[in-house]
């Protein structure tokens, strides 16, 4: 773990993240796992289909961005799902790789049949999915689900036990649930599910502790966007003790997406100080992989990924965008492959202009004249709705400096 909040000219984060008193009120983990769903949860996505070769490219960057599972597909949804499944298994990446089934032997049956190393058997817990849409009680769930976790396990796969909706399952429920499942036959790992992105980062950490506290297992968290939290919730988790985080590259996933893969693996590694492996470099690779087989571009002020998150139109501080970055970025946009950009409008100031006359070759001028050409960029800018161009800027200067 590192215990500093600046490296080496590439990010300086808040020192408060690493105060003795702050980083003692933490029960980090010594290891955190990243559980990657992409080509599961964010296929999920209405609309979005990855091809089989699609999810074979995916699979292999995301090995190469140091993800510790690849959860596959779904393969009772389509043959194309098992085919690629198959196909990814035999790839020998370092990532295990993860099929998501119900509790039924079939479905166990495939994940075996795919040459799977784990299975998320998924069951419904949260009480408006149990009582309204399944009309089971928490013992159907638990005598459903008990004698699959053992044929799961009887066959060398990981048995995640992935109770969804557990942030609204009443408590009776998921205690009896899970009370059962370990008399029973104890699962490798237990996920604490927020399907529809509604708990708070106190509330999960409360039910990390609790559950842990019920089952002694390993607990894998795994969140929606709904309330913008996503990440959010699941950094709240591993402090309070989770091993293992759930995300979908890009964000993807049903409605607001799940937890994003990008902004988990800077959280962990800048700001909670874990020693990843991560090839942070590697990210626009993905994304730009991911935006283009989504057919859902990225927007341009999406966190990590954004190509407008290291551009700046405000005058004050400009010149530090390109000769001190870490002055106006808590990372350096090079970290995630990106560019630092000055751009030219109704925010600039005289500064911004001596900045852009020197990018581009324009010369030196006196104060008065530089006052003069910024007036005009205001105006430009404010007319525009919008920056300028360099030819728009070098019409301005051309015209400003007419003898
Ligand atoms: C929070 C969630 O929504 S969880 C999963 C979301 N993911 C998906 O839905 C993936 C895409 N889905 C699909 O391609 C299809 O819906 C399929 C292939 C999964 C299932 O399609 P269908 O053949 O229509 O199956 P259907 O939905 O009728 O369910 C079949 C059986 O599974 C049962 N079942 C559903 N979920 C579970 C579960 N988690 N564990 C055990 N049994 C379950 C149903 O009760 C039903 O049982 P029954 O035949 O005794 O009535
Ligand atoms: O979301 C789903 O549809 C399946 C289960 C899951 O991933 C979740 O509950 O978040």
């Amino acid at each position: 773990m590192r215990e500093t909040h600046l490296e080496d000219g590439k990010w300086w984060v808040s020192p408060y993240n690493f105060e003795p008193s702050v980083r003692e009120s933490l029960n980090l983990p010594e290891k955190v796992e990243i559980h990657d769903a992409t080509l599961r949860d964010g296929e999920q996505t209405p609309g979005v289909v990855f091809s089989v070769d699609d999810k074979i490219e995916i699979a292999t960057k995301l090995d190469e961005l140091g993800v510790d599972r690849i959860e596959a597909g779904m393969p009772a949804v389509s043959p194309d799902d098992v085919t690629a499944i198959k196909e990814i298994s035999k790839l020998g990446l370092k990532s295990k790789i993860f099929t998501f089934a119900r509790a039924m032997k079939t479905d166990i049956d495939l994940a075996i049949e795919c040459g799977a190393d784990g299975v998320v058997i998924e069951v419904p817990i949260g009480y408006p999915k149990l009582v309204t849409q399944f009309g089971w009680t928490w013992r159907d769930v638990a005598e459903k689900t008990a004698p699959i976790i053992k044929y799961a396990k009887d066959n060398g796969l990981h048995a995640l036990f992935f109770p969804y909706d557990t942030t609204r399952a009443r408590k009776d429920d998921l205690t009896n649930l899970c009370n059962y499942i370990m008399d029973h036959t104890a699962p490798d790992s237990i996920g604490i599910v927020d399907t529809m992105g509604c708990a708070t980062p106190e509330a999960i950490k409360h039910m990390v502790r609790w559950v842990n506290d019920m089952t002694g297992l390993p607990i894998e968290i795994h969140t929606h966007n709904d309330f913008g939290m996503g990440v959010a919730t699941e950094l709240a988790a591993v402090t309070a003790g989770a091993n293992c985080v759930h995300s979908c590259a890009n964000g993807l996933g049903e409605r607001t997406g799940n937890a994003a893969l990008e902004e988990l693996m800077m959280g962990l590694h800048l700001l909670y100080g874990y020693d990843t492996n991560y090839k942070l470099d590697k990210i626009p690779e993905l994304a730009e992989m991911i935006a283009q087989k989504s057919n859902i571009p990225i927007a341009r002020n999406k966190p990590v990924l954004g190509h407008g998150n290291f551009i700046r139109e405000s005058g004050i501080g400009i010149n530090y965008v390109m000769n001190d970055p870490l002055v106006m970025f808590a990372t350096h946009p090079s970290l995630t492959g990106k560019l630092g950009e000055v751009v030219l409008g109704k925010k600039s100031g005289k500064a911004s202009i001596i900045y852009k006359m020197g990018e581009m070759g324009l010369g030196e001028l006196d104060d008065d004249t530089i006052g003069a050409i910024l007036a005009e960029v205001k105006a430009a800018g404010i007319a525009k709705r919008d920056v300028l161009t360099n030819d728009e800027f070098a019409n301005i200067v051309a015209a400003m400096t007419k003898k």
